[in-house]
């Protein structure tokens, strides 16, 4: 069956400066939950303590990739990256796909790799590969008149559940979702009395959601494995499910010790900066945590998560992608040992659910009451199209 071609791939960043949210959904305005005081490892430095936006979370801004087929079909994605990102796509990457047939994923993916190798292999070189690889998924169903879960093996599944990650897991339970994810907003550095506040907090919202709803803890790489242990320990009799990103996605070793001195019974899990089936691998090997929770838009895409998640059903791990709206789900419906998902709650106040990369999709789902049906899924490619209203800045051409 003859397939049109590849005619242009092209990169954009949006225009329009703080606050425009979207896949690079810290960056966010005022007052947001996301940006209250969460604990980093930035917060060493005082006057990086109360915001992540001042130390730079928010610096790239969203990557847009539009691949162009002979025919006209546009395939396009959304991921973090912005203008470096642009640059690698339009001078480095485009040059793999143009004049190919889009069903070469794997080729394609192969040589974006490995023709970056030399300079990649993890961050923001590897958020463009997957931003082009997302695209190029989108392409393929939209050139086939199917949903990207159809192309993966179907649904074993009708609906996903989802849990919230935000400041309100007492109003997350309310709206139906099966759990709450929190920030973790006192790091090591200030010290016991900090501590003390973690703990309170998570005891004050068991106390408020009852005994059955998941309740989490987001590290965000911000603690030691010391003070991941003690913090763990102290929020056990509150029934902490899990203790997520803890320690810098680097240190294998501390993770796997933390899985030793985590108590019976809770999760230790990360991966959402972490990158490629070798990085996931290290992980599995070297028995660091419980549930990997790659960022689809990060780890290296859809034709990369495959091979990830391949290996993490072998080990009997589960696999939750970290929150990346409509490029998660297509994925997560399709594998048994992904039995749920992620919502960031990016409403400032974390008390309604809005779309996750608003405004930049259009015909974004989202979850009703906690859940969404596969039938929500059934359009084309990712199911979405880009804003019109949102403004693209194409910075590199090639
Ligand atoms: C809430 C966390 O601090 C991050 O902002 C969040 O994006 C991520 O870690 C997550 O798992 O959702
Ligand atoms: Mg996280």
């Amino acid at each position: 069956m003859g397939y049109p071609k590849i005619k242009h791939v092209r990169a954009f960043v949006i225009k329009g400066g703080e606050g425009g949210g979207g896949a690079d959904y810290h960056d966010q305005g005022e007052g947001h939950w996301i940006d209250n005081h969460i604990a980093t490892s930035m917060g060493r430095y005082p006057e990086y303590r109360q915001s992540r936006k001042s130390f730079g979370i928010n610096v790239l801004g969203t990557l847009v990739v539009e691949i162009e087929a002979d025919d006209g079909t546009v395939g396009f994605a959304v991921t973090t990256g912005g203008e470096p990102a642009c640059y690698l796509v339009e001078k480095h990457f485009a040059r793999f796909l143009e004049g190919r047939n889009p069903f070469e994923y794997e080729r394609i993916w192969d040589q974006m790799y490995f023709g970056s190798q030399y300079y990649g292999r993890k961050g923001i070189v590897v958020n463009a590969i997957s931003g082009v690889d997302l695209a190029l998924w989108d392409l393929m169903g939209k050139l086939r008149q199917e949903p990207v879960y159809h192309m993966l093996g179907g649904a074993v599944r009708d609906e996903l559940q989802f849990y919230a990650t935000g400041a309100r897991p007492d109003l997350a339970k309310e709206m139906g979702f099966i759990g709450g994810k929190l920030p973790l907003y006192h790091g090591p550095v200030e010290g016991d009395e900090g501590l003390k506040k973690n703990v309170e907090l998570i005891a004050d919202m068991r106390s408020k959601v009852g005994e059955d709803f998941w309740l989490m803890y987001d590290c965000w790489m911000a603690l030691d494995v010391n003070y991941a242990t003690k913090l763990a320990h102290k929020c056990h009799e509150y029934g902490l499910k899990w203790i997520e990103e803890a320690i810098n996605p680097d240190d294998y070793w501390g993770y796997q010790q933390l899985k030793k001195n985590a108590p019976p019974g809770m999760l230790v899990t990360t991966g959402e900066h972490e990158s490629t089936r070798w990085g996931f691998r290290m992980l599995l090997d070297m028995d660091c945590c419980d549930i990997i929770q790659p960022d689809v838009g990060w780890c290296g895409g859809v034709t990369e998560l495959l091979k990830i998640s391949a290996l993490a059903d072998a080990k009997g791990t589960l696999v939750v992608p970290h929150g990346s709206s409509v490029y998660s789900y297509h994925f997560v419906i399709t594998r048994h040992n992904s039995p749920f998902a992620e919502f960031l709650m990016m409403a400032p106040k974390a008390d309604h659910v809005a779309p996750m990369f608003h405004p930049q999709l259009l015909g974004e789902p989202i979850p009703e009451k906690g859940r969404m049906k596969v039938t929500a899924l059934d359009k084309p490619g990712f199911g979405v199209e880009l804003n019109p209203e949102v403004k693209l800045y194409r910075p590199y051409e090639h």
